[in-house]
């Protein structure tokens, strides 16, 4: 098809009767202005039918856009944004959508099929990420890995992550690191249930999970558990509470479809308030975190320091060519940031759904108690050496992955051309976000797609892993701008649960049938934390081994 730009320019010839060149060019420029208009407005509104860009193919079907402001009527009226797209998908009975928010094309998928054409066949095209407010404030202006455009500077922060922190090699360096918060956990756990051994106690299941991560990635970054004094049981203190909390906020504000985003011309009037909050516990984070980076650059610049103990030495000890610093304060800064972003949610969020649905699952329980009893035995904790046997414990993990991701959408991609997925036109600089939840309860791919059954994941005899290259769910994602941190995800997210479940018994809390499994009305997260009662299931000599080794600050 002839592109309408193309049709009125054929009539558009220098008139032979003589116009002079002076008149012609600014009329010229006029009429280009115009048309540029003409034709992006025309393009963003023809829905389905993109004739002026040449292209044969139409957009993926989606609501009726504005003029200018696009859907961004709707998107307001009805938040949590991720539930109106997906309610909006099932209304139109589609797989992939395209809602124009602001000048943006938003392209939600819940197909694997085109998900895996977004990541696989074309990943190169779609491996930009978007540039918003959050993102850009989080990252110190893109210094970073995951929310960096495609670029140098991605492509450099990528390679020393890959590099120095999360080739096998140093995976297998910061193994004393994850063990020592492992048996921490467990350690913490029992202090719940040490008044009354025989009963148990009332665990705060997202507390301790939340926890655990916090201390495995910080005894990584810092070589330190606590920021403070932490608390005698084991626990987290105010100071480890307040970083968290900060974490999961900023978490929870990042990519999370702020007006300004799709209509930049409003950023400055912050009219949701996004940037005042994630201003405010980007401070708190920094407030923990940059004393100790500063004070370890000087250790190292005055020589007090060359030994590397944890990741923080290993980025300051990086050289470029020239044996200058690599990263420069700001970049480091930022980076360790973003890796505590990216370490905290998933694993924790995973074990308490996981935790929550075999509570109300007896037979699920005694299969992995007795998976574990079977492979460790009662006589020693679980090690990461282990894990190779355990399918059904890793397969309760994956499927709440699938069933119950932290997150609505994956981190969004963007468009660097045009072009065409599933016989739809995309444009460049379209914001593809595949569903977790869609792509994870897609009916056509699951049977019983909202029933939590690890089953599902033992039937080919396969080893259970909790990566998904195939993309019929999104645990790491693939391709480009696929997650790095697999093993250090997947370490922390079975050693958290199996040792949840080695070393408790848990069940409903007194006066409870059942645990309530309702998601929030924000997120995907469970409504309440779970709450839940734990009692001691090994010797409690060996528990009381390890309340005497480990150390609670
Ligand atoms: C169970 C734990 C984890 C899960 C489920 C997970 C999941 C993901 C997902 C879904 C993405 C986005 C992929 C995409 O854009 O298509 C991602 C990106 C990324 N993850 Fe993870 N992640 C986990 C743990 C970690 C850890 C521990 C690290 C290391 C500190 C890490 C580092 C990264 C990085 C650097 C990226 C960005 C890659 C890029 O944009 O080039 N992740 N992760």
């Amino acid at each position: 098809m002839e592109s309408s730009t193309a049709v009125i320019f054929s009539h558009v010839q220098a008139p032979e009767h003589g116009i002079s060149m002076i008149y012609l060019i600014p009329i010229l420029i006029m009429f280009i202005t115009f048309l540029i208009h003409f034709v992006s407005f025309h393009a963003l509104n023809v829905r389905g039918s993109d004739k002026s860009n040449s292209h044969q193919f139409q957009l993926p079907p989606g609501p009726k856009p504005w003029p200018v402001i696009g859907c961004l009527p709707q998107m307001l009226r009805n938040r949590p944004t991720f539930a109106w797209i997906h309610q909006l998908m099932n209304d139109m009975n589609t797989e992939i959508a395209c809602i124009r928010l602001g000048n943006v094309h938003v392209v939600p998928v819940t197909c694997p099929n085109i998900a895996r054409e977004f990541l696989k066949s074309q990943d190169e095209a779609f491996s930009s990420r978007p540039d918003f407010m959050s993102s850009k404030l989080v990252s110190k202006g893109y210094l970073t890995t995951i929310f960096s455009p495609s670029g140098d500077q991605w492509k450099k922060m990528k390679k020393i992550l890959v590099t120095s922190f999360l080739s096998p090699a140093k995976h297998q360096l910061f193994y004393g690191k994850r063990l020592e918060e492992a048996d921490n956990l467990v350690s913490y756990l029992y202090n719940q249930c040490k008044n009354n051994p025989e009963k148990g106690g009332l665990v705060n299941v997202r507390l301790a999970t939340q926890h655990y991560c916090g201390n495995v990635i910080r005894k990584i970054v810092f070589n330190k558990r606590n920021f403070g004094k932490g608390m005698k049981d084991g626990g987290p203190g105010i100071e480890e509470k307040e970083h968290v909390d900060a974490i999961f906020t900023i978490l929870f504000y990042v990519y999370s479809f702020c007006i300004s985003d799709y209509m930049p011309s409003l950023i400055r009037l912050d009219l949701e308030g996004h940037e005042k909050v994630l201003k405010e516990k980007t401070d708190i984070v920094n407030k923990y975190h940059d004393p100790i980076i500063e004070e370890r650059i000087q250790q190292w610049r005055k020589g007090m320091k060359d030994q590397e103990e944890d990741l923080l030495d290993i980025l300051i000890a990086l050289k470029d060519d020239n044996g200058n610093p690599l990263l420069s304060i700001e970049e480091i800064k930022a980076q360790i940031t973003e890796i505590m972003l990216a370490t905290l949610d998933n694993p924790s969020n995973a074990a308490e759904w996981a935790i929550a649905e075999i509570i109300n699952k007896p037979e699920m329980m005694k299969r992995a108690i007795e998976e574990l009893d079977r492979v460790v035995g009662r006589e020693r904790l679980v090690q990461e050496s282990d894990f190779s046997k355990l399918q059904y414990v890793k397969a309760c993990a994956r499927e709440a992955f699938r069933l119950h991701p932290m997150e609505p959408f994956n981190v969004p991609h963007v468009s660097t051309v045009d072009t065409t997925i599933a016989n739809y036109f995309i444009p460049k600089g379209s914001h593809v976000l595949l569903s977790r939840r869609g792509l994870g309860r897609n009916p056509k791919v699951w049977d019983e797609p909202h029933k939590y059954r690890p089953e599902r994941h033992l039937s080919n005899g396969d080893d259970v892993v909790l990566t998904e290259p195939e993309l019929r769910f999104i645990s790491f994602s693939t391709g480009r701008r696929g997650c790095i941190g697999v093993n250090l995800g997947t370490s922390m997210t079975v050693m958290l649960f199996a040792r949840l479940l080695q070393g408790f018994s848990w069940s409903t809390p007194p006066g409870k049938s059942a645990i309530d499994l309702s998601e929030s009305k924000t997120g995907l997260a469970l409504a309440q934390p779970l709450v839940a009662l734990a009692k001691p299931r090994l010797p409690h000599a060996l528990y009381q081994e390890l309340t005497s080794c480990v150390e609670y600050s």
